[in-house]
């Protein structure tokens, strides 16, 4: 699909569609809905990190807990979305070794407990090593920082997903 046929999108078909590209938070896709048409898919992820931008810190953290754990137990239950399920095990995450996966667990915990929201980083385009890292460097964050760094990380997640359903080789017919 390009982006032509992104604003020929019924609301019903856009949300369907685009529903998922900040993980599950479809009210991001129905808000930025009211902006069509889009010049281009740039347009359409900028008009998505400005709403994401303009929310109010208690917005931003609400996007961030509607995030999985990484390795957590939405992966061992099968109850990830596919995007976050082929995410996770794309950096190996879905097969950590038992100390890896304690590990994680443990990391996991500490943060969610030290920032009330949790870790979230963009999983393709890390590895399960530098996931361990820096989940365990960012426990040590100052809150503020780490709220927008994760919400950084989120657009990061964003910006992936839409390439994978926006094409932007044909140029804009409108
Ligand atoms: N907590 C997370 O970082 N979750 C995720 N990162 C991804 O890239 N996909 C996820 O589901």
């Amino acid at each position: 699909m390009d982006i032509s046929a992104v604003n020929a999108l019924a609301y019903e078909e856009f949300e369907k569609i685009f529903g998922n590209v900040v993980e599950k938070c479809p009210i991001v896709a129905a808000a930025v809905w009211s902006q069509c048409p889009f010049k281009s898919l740039t347009a359409l992820e900028d008009a998505i990190f400005e709403f994401i931008d303009t929310l109010p810190e208690s917005g931003k953290e609400g996007i961030l807990r509607c995030h999985p754990d990484l390795a957590g137990r939405d992966l061992q239950m099968g109850t990830l979305t596919q995007e976050s399920r082929e995410e996770q095990s794309r950096a190996g995450l879905d097969a950590l070794e038992s100390a890896e996966r304690t590990r994680m667990a443990q990391l996991n915990e500490e943060y969610k407990a030290r920032f009330g929201f949790p870790f979230v980083i963009c999983a393709r385009m890390n590895d399960k090593a530098n996931i361990l890292r820096q989940l365990s460097e960012r426990c040590q964050s100052e809150r503020a920082a780490e709220r927008a760094r994760a919400v950084e990380e989120v657009k990061k997640i964003c910006h992936l997903r839409l390439q994978g359903l926006v094409r932007t080789d044909a140029p804009n017919k409108l």
